[in-house]
């Protein structure tokens, strides 16, 4: 709570969530937290009272209800009863809520572990109609917060779902493992252009190795590795251990010499040797790249789509529905779908404003938090070695997102494609495509990039789906929001 901001008790609330009503000198009324709150608490589930289009524009919109009331469908207001109406504004909000039209109601949610004492707020959009409190908001002309939209990037706004509530998965009856036509599906692939490698033609760099005649020491040395901070990405085309014969070989890394080994490891000097650069397209060169050193194969996906099942469709829908019912209050979310080990999903929100960091794109946060959760547990020796010759690790440690489906709002920007694709994603699926900023497929396409090291499928959900409903209106500032 900001100790400089002098509150009164407010009306008392029967709130089992520990809400309750305080009031301050220059927001008027707000609801607090009595106590902490966990993350992803339902704080407030509030009725609403629905005006007509015709009843609003010619009575409401004259009155004080003007301040309370939210847009709902079919051009209907709707004024929320109960704590609905009396959070205020945050550029920061805590809380997202969820309009949901089956029970003409609307949900609010914490997005983060609130402290005792703490105002729980909302985001109401841009265009604002009284001066906020917010530090960062000061500087406003005509009352209207200026939409960071203005330089063409950044930018942010809100998904209408309001229609979403009612639309139940398509994908709930009938057999699970029934494999899905191509033109029944919900969304439309990105199809990259075949490439061809030139096997004449194969890129070297020269990268220092060393032949390790003991094999028990292995393991200490991929741990030398990683602390020594070698493992970086630029040789992750290639396995880290080359067995040929009685010799094991292990490639360190390129450019200066490596620091010295550790004392007890009795080892030979390292050497330079040519090496792959890039990763083995097609299987000739996949052939003449292992004859250098073993390296990944990484096929660019022609026609060889993979099939999806209805049991993946219903998981991919109501992961993209999720995601979507995270971007109406906290504008652009991403979504990794829970991974047994990991016990819920990680969602992840542009707040490149609430935190005045340019790069906290929403692709970027949610890689993040699921990074900092593999942090945080345990690896054992085989994960390292499997990390190490670029072989799926349980937790992620070498590439995060391995064989995993990234959901997301926005179509990302470059740099997210690009953290998506050093990630080694296996697909993306995304509603709004961003023609001007986008990096999978909208003004660039990274996997299709010469060079790169490896290459994610991309789906874009179509809009004469059910589901497709919450990408028809196209938002006002769609073309220039990176996310
Ligand atoms: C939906 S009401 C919220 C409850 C309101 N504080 C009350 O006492 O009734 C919206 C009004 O709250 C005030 N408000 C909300 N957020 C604010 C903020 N960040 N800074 C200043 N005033 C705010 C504005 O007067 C706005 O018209």
């Amino acid at each position: 709570m900001d100790s400089n901001v002098e509150l009164t008790p407010g009306p008392e609330h029967f709130n089992s969530t520990g809400c309750i009503i305080l009031n301050s000198k220059d927001k008027g009324r707000g609801v607090y937290a009595s106590r902490p709150i966990p993350k992803s608490t339902i704080v407030e589930i509030s009725p609403v009272l629905l005006f007509s289009k015709e009843e609003y524009e010619s009575h409401g919109r004259y009155t004080v209800l003007d301040h309370y009331t939210f847009v709902w469908s079919e051009a209907r207001m709707a004024l929320a009863l109960g704590l609905g109406s009396l959070f205020n504004h945050s550029e920061a909000p805590n809380v997202n809520y969820i309009l949901d039209k089956a029970t003409e109601s609307i949900r609010y949610q914490t997005v983060r572990d609130i402290e005792q004492g703490e105002e729980l707020c909302i985001f109401y959009g841009h265009n604002l109609w009284f001066a906020p409190t917010d530090a960062d908001c000061k500087n406003m002309e005509n009352n209207r917060v200026p939409s960071p939209v203005d330089d063409g990037w950044g930018g942010l706004s809100g998904l209408d779902n309001s229609d979403a509530s009612d639309i139940v998965n398509p994908y709930l009856e009938g057999d699970q493992d029934e494999i899905i036509g191509e033109d029944e599906l919900p969304f439309i692939r990105y199809k990259l252009p075949p490439e061809e490698e030139d096997p004449d033609s194969i890129k070297t760099v020269e990268a220092w190795v060393v032949e390790v005649p003991d094999q028990r020491n292995i393991t200490t040395l991929l741990k030398w590795l990683k602390q020594s901070g070698l493992e970086g990405p630029e040789l992750g085309h290639l396995k880290r251990i080359r067995k040929q014969g009685p010799t094991t070989t292990l490639l360190l890394c390129t450019g200066t010499p490596p620091p010295p080994f550790p004392e007890n490891l009795d080892l030979p000097a390292p050497y330079l040797l040519p090496v792959p650069s890039s990763p083995a397209l097609t299987l000739p060169s996949l052939q003449l790249k292992s004859h250098l050193w073993p390296t990944m194969y990484a096929p660019r996906r022609k026609d060889e789509a993979e099939p999806w099942t209805r049991g993946k469709l219903k998981w991919a829908w109501d992961c993209m529905k999720t995601a979507v019912d995270h971007a109406i209050s906290l504008p652009i979310a991403a979504l990794i779908p829970t991974d047994p080990s990991e016990g819920t999903a990680f969602i992840g929100h542009d707040t490149r404003t609430s935190t005045k960091h340019p790069l906290r794109h929403a692709a970027i946060n949610t890689i993040r938090q699921l990074a900092d959760h593999h942090a945080s547990t345990k690896i054992d020796i085989q994960d390292m070695i499997n990390a190490a010759n670029g072989e799926e690790v349980r937790n992620g440690t070498n590439y995060l997102l391995t064989n995993r489906t990234f959901f997301i709002t926005h179509e990302p920007c470059i740099m997210c494609s690009m953290a998506l694709l050093h990630s080694r994603v296996k697909e993306i699926i995304y509603l709004y495509p961003m023609p001007k900023t986008g990096g999978s497929g909208g003004c660039a396409c990274l996997p299709q990039l010469k060079g790169v090291n490896h290459r994610y499928t991309i789906l874009q959900w179509k809009v004469d789906t059910p589901f497709g409903r919450f990408s028809e209106t196209p938002l006002e500032i769609e073309a220039s929001v990176d996310v």
